[in-house]
């Protein structure tokens, strides 16, 4: 068998000022599906997520405390982390800024950059946003000099001797990428937004301060701290070392290099599509594959953000929806690039009609008519014998094609949908072809036939479904007597699998099925306990 090829991914290193809110967990269950898409196709996958612990404003989250900075990084990441556990993330690794590993990889690179030429020191005035950690064009600000993105936080006027990186000097290079390489910065309205900031003419922006100690200082001049941005994004670099390796570029780039999907916001769109292919151009380093930066989650119009403070809580949905409740309406109601405000009543109606009707009763209704007229086994029949003009063979052996080009694209509303089209055409066929009148009849095989194809277009279903929702969809699986545990890495990454198991018709005969159980109890409107 050939080897698949390799697939890196990314989230943002979220900053540890605040637990993390439904903003950061959609982008890490967005990261989160992609790559488990990716492995259930049978490729080597690594996730990385994780924390940026420096800067002025971790250092000063920590003092409103009375904290160390240390002891503010180390709750949140911990949050952090079991967050992403109570909603099936399975990262590969956690990247941590304050890392020693880290700091060797940082200061490794600085260096190479260093030598290159492309560090000098100058004057920096300008105004600075802490919460964004990023200096603003004036014309950028709100009345009152107000951040554009953290609407409560007026901006701080700094003027300071930084070393600054040439960022001017990559300026006809970064063109040269994104015309060379147009899928480079995705989806296009991102694309161009980046293109219009270029062609203004680039600045060197300063990747040093001074009187702030919360850092990784300067090698070439310990009274300078490097800025939290340059040392930020090299955590996705970090992150690839294997835990024995000794931190050097070299072994941190041997294997997954370069990574094939920096996810995230578009907040920090600049830094990921102009920066942090400058920076790697002047450490001769390759490029990312891909940049997407998706919309915002909003309420009544604003980014949801730790800083405004106007988040939803995700344990608190996990808690009362459950995770692949949550996984699944943010994937499938969202479409990722656009911004999407949350609705509770919407969220419930979805979820009540999707999968507590859609899909949990069929697989119920159906797994009761196979007890009944198929002594609570699977039909004995075979797939093949099945006519090739039969509605749901015909829709079900072109499906997974068309969910594997979605979900390549990063449409996982399109992925959800192409699935549900099954499974509204497979309770439509019940209804139409009513087995219990064939049974009624005496026309067993007729009756086989039917069970046969809807069971088997519910096992498609949840198997394509279960980058989404990985705990229905080995319920389901449950329920059809197969076991396969979808949050096993290993067990769904078995060397053939995916073939087998995303076409239609691999549904053994006359095998056991499992006890039927109401696959998703409806919800009910959320009245004064509103989240
Ligand atoms: N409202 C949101 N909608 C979608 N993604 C979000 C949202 N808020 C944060 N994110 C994700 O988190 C990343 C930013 O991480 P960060 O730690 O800065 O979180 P934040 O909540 O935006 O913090 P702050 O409000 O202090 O800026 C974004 O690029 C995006 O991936
Ligand atoms: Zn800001």
């Amino acid at each position: 068998m050939p080897q698949l090829s390799r697939f890196s991914i990314t989230t943002p290193l979220y900053y540890v000022n605040a637990a993390p809110h439904i903003g950061s967990a959609y982008t890490t269950l967005i990261a989160d599906t992609v790559a488990r898409f990716a492995r259930l196709q049978g490729r080597p996958v690594l996730l990385i997520t994780g924390t940026d612990e420096h800067g002025q404003k971790i250092q000063r989250t920590a003092q409103e405390r009375g904290l160390v900075p240390q002891q503010q990084c180390d709750r949140v990441a911990a949050s952090f982390a079991s967050l992403w556990k109570r909603l099936d993330i399975q990262y590969d690794r956690f990247s941590r800024t304050t890392a020693p590993r880290h700091a060797a990889i940082v200061r490794e690179f600085f260096q190479s950059v260093w030598d290159n030429g492309d560090i000098y020191l100058a004057r920096k005035q300008g105004w600075y946003c802490v919460a964004c950690e990023e200096f603003k064009e004036e014309r950028e600000l709100l009345d009152g000099k107000y951040c554009s993105i953290h609407t409560n936080k007026s901006v701080e006027w700094r003027d300071e001797q930084n070393y600054f990186f040439r960022l001017s000097k990559y300026q006809s290079q970064l063109e040269a990428l994104y015309r060379d390489r147009p899928d480079f910065i995705q989806p296009p309205a991102r694309r161009n937004e980046v293109l219009s900031f270029v062609e203004r003419g680039l600045n060197d922006f300063s990747i040093s301060r001074v009187n702030l100690d919360w850092g990784i200082p300067v090698p070439t001049d310990p009274e300078h701290t490097i800025y939290v941005w340059f040392d930020a994004l090299l955590g996705y670099v970090t992150a690839l070392l294997d835990p024995a390796d000794e931190p050097t570029l070299e072994n941190a780039l041997a294997r997954w290099w370069p990574v094939d999907l920096h996810l995230i916001g578009k907040d920090i769109l600049r830094f990921h599509a102009v920066y942090w292919p400058a920076m790697l151009m002047a450490a001769g380093l390759d490029l990312p594959q891909r940049v997407f930066g998706h919309g915002f989650l909003t309420k009544d119009g604003l980014k949801m953000g730790k800083s405004l403070g106007n988040t939803l809580d995700p344990l608190a949905m996990v808690d009362k929806y459950g995770a692949d409740a949550v996984r699944y309406y943010f994937l499938r109601e969202v479409e990722l690039g656009q911004d999407g405000d949350f609705n509770e009543t919407r969220f419930v109606n979805l979820l009540n009609a999707e999968l507590a009707n859609d899909l949990g009763n069929l697989l119920n209704r159906t797994l009761k008519m196979a007890g009944k007229y198929c002594g609570g086994k699977t039909p004995p029949i075979a797939a093949v014998d099945i006519s090739s003009a039969d509605a749901l063979k015909q829709l079900g052996s072109s499906l997974a094609e068309r969910v594997e080009d979605a979900y390549r694209a990063l449409m996982f509303n399109r992925a959800c949908q192409e699935v549900l089209a099954l499974v509204r055409a497979s309770n439509k066929y019940l209804d139409d072809r009513a087995p219990w009148s064939l049974y009624k009849r005496g026309e067993q095989a007729a009756v086989e036939q039917v069970l046969y194809a809807v069971l088997e277009s519910v096992r498609l279903s949840a198997y394509l479904l279960s980058p989404v929702i990985p705990n229905l969809s080995t319920e389901i699986y449950r329920q059809l007597g197969i076991v396969l545990d979808f949050n096993d890495k290993t067990a769904i990454a078995q060397p053939g699998l995916y073939v087998e198991h995303a076409r239609w018709g691999t549904l053994a005969p006359d095998q056991l099925l499992g006890e039927a159980k109401p696959l998703f109890a409806r919800l009910e409107l959320p009245t004064d306990g509103a989240l």
